[in-house]
């Protein structure tokens, strides 16, 4: 039988696998290991699952540390659930998720790879985020040192910071984060300070009760900081009391907006966000295309790598100012955008409507004329009617979500047999799984990752396709 809570003891660290956890090898299995540790080390490991060729569990014990470890650079590394790889360097992280995409397309894509390039690490490994989002709760999470630290005083359980992984009920209170730049830790700081002298109530996710909710800060490169205040329901007086305090003490920020959210779920995609100063939105840069942000729309996170991401898809499709260029799951149309000057005519498709009007704006605001755009579900509208009415595409850009591509959108897109994909993938397994049944028709010319989050497992991945020469028979 094969027991599970088993403790393996002193096992070498020597790689890593998919979504961010270790790997080691024991006894003929192959060991999935979460909790920070590092290839190198040696650790015991407490498993959870233990099946015939594989098993997986938490590393319990650090016997020996790696001589690759990094020092961490955050006080809140090991509870956040964000920058879990802060104990790797960059360097090395770079490595493992290069050698990532490489292994999940050959191990689930079984594709012959071409030569490739050195995955695109960032300029910026902290301060890169452009968007975060800070939870209010009453249910601080307190580590088991603060516990006994503070035996017999009563602590603050008033938290504004993140989520804890795997705790929904528990936020961590943060007091600097390094993903945006300052003055994002003043504004947070400011708020909760401001909240806790005043005595306004942190949201109790469990009662569903509580005042302050959600905050979202934007900070744009072109130096536009727009915030949004997510509260459980209007009180005029507390809210511009506390707004105006945070105005007074932030006047960097450009736009500050406050949202009601009396509902269940965090969501504010169905709620009407009011402004309270500036314009009501930000603007971002992308080379020298502007592109407006709402309180409710979508916009790579990384400005930085966003850039570096596009720039990559526009060389793999080798535009002329010829093409017909689709660009599915467009989202707020950038990347068809960012590619309009080097194309005859853009054809963008994106689920949300919302995304799509954010899509028009964006062209028309950027003086695009060759771009248009579609809200509905790729699998409903890529129909032949469609294609016929806009055009056989030259060059198909694919953006979808960590899902992949429906199986349906894949056989459509084999049918249709443009020249070129380019597949822009967050998630190289699926990418890998898509990519195999697109070997049918064609062959991975290019494979390029692009580092967008750096301190995190998280890979993006860009590949270009070309229409394989199939030999005719007579
Ligand atoms: C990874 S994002 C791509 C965003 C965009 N390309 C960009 O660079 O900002 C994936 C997008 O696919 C959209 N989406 C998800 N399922 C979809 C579907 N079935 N049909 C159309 N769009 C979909 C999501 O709303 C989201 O905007």
């Amino acid at each position: 039988m094969r027991k599970k809570n088993v403790v393996l003891e002193k096992i070498p660290v020597s790689g890593y696998a998919a979504e961010g956890k270790a790997l080691a090898r024991h006894d003929g299995k192959v060991i999935f290991i979460e909790g920070g540790v590092v290839p190198g080390d040696v650790v015991d490991i407490r498993l959870s699952k233990n099946k015939k060729d594989w098993a997986e569990g938490r590393a319990i014990h650090i016997h020996t540390y790696s001589d690759k470890r990094a020092e961490p650079f955050c006080e809140h590394f090991g509870t956040c659930g964000g920058c879990k790889w802060q104990m790797l360097p960059y360097s090395l992280q770079l490595e493992y998720k290069q050698q990532q995409v490489a292994d999940h397309l050959q191990r689930i894509g079984k594709l012959a790879l071409p030569a490739m390039d050195p995955i695109k690490g960032s300029r910026h490994t902290i301060h890169y985020r452009n968007k975060l989002e800070f939870t209010f709760s009453n249910r601080a999470y307190l580590t088991a040192e603060e516990i006994k630290d503070n035996e017999g005083v009563v602590l603050e359980r008033n938290a504004l910071g993140f989520h804890v992984p795997k705790l929904f009920d528990k936020v961590l209170d943060i007091n600097t984060c390094y993903l945006q730049e300052e003055p994002v830790n003043l504004i947070k700081n400011t708020v909760r300070e401001y909240a806790l002298a005043h005595g306004l109530s942190f949201y109790d996710i469990r009662a569903q009760e509580g005042w302050l909710r959600n905050m979202v800060v934007r900070i744009c490169t072109t130096g536009e900081i727009m915030v949004n205040l997510v509260i459980h329901h209007e009180n005029k007086k507390n809210r511009e009391a506390l707004l105006q305090h945070l105005l007074k003490t932030v006047p960097a920020i450009t736009t500050l907006v406050y949202t009601i959210n009396p509902k269940k779920n965090d969501t504010i995609f169905d709620l009407e966000p009011k402004v309270y100063y500036g314009k009501g939105y930000v603007e971002e840069k992308l080379e020298d295309f502007v592109f407006k942000i709402g309180p409710k729309s979508f916009f790579q996170t990384n400005t930085y790598q966003g850039e570096v991401l596009y720039q990559v898809t526009r060389e793999f499709a080798g535009l002329t100012g010829t093409e017909i260029v689709y660009d599915l799951y467009c989202g707020t149309g950038s990347i068809g955008i960012f590619v309009s000057p080097q194309a005859k005519k853009i054809v963008g498709i994106e689920l949300i409507r919302e995304a799509i009007d954010d899509a028009k704006e964006n062209a028309a605001r950027n003086n695009v004329q060759n771009a248009h755009f579609f809200a509905g579900d790729v699998i409903d509208i890529c129909d032949d009617a469609f294609f016929e009415q806009h055009g056989q595409p030259d060059v198909v850009i694919t953006d979808p979500p960590r899902a992949g591509m429906h199986e349906k959108l894949v056989s459509k897109l084999l049918q249709i047999a443009a020249p070129k994909i380019v597949y822009v993938s967050c998630n190289p397994a699926t990418q890998a799984r898509d990519l195999a049944l697109l070997d049918a028709l064609y062959t991975v010319e290019k494979v390029q990752p692009v580092d967008m989050f750096p301190h995190t497992h998280h890979i993006e991945n860009v590949v270009l396709l070309k229409k394989k020469l199939l030999a005719v028979s007579h």
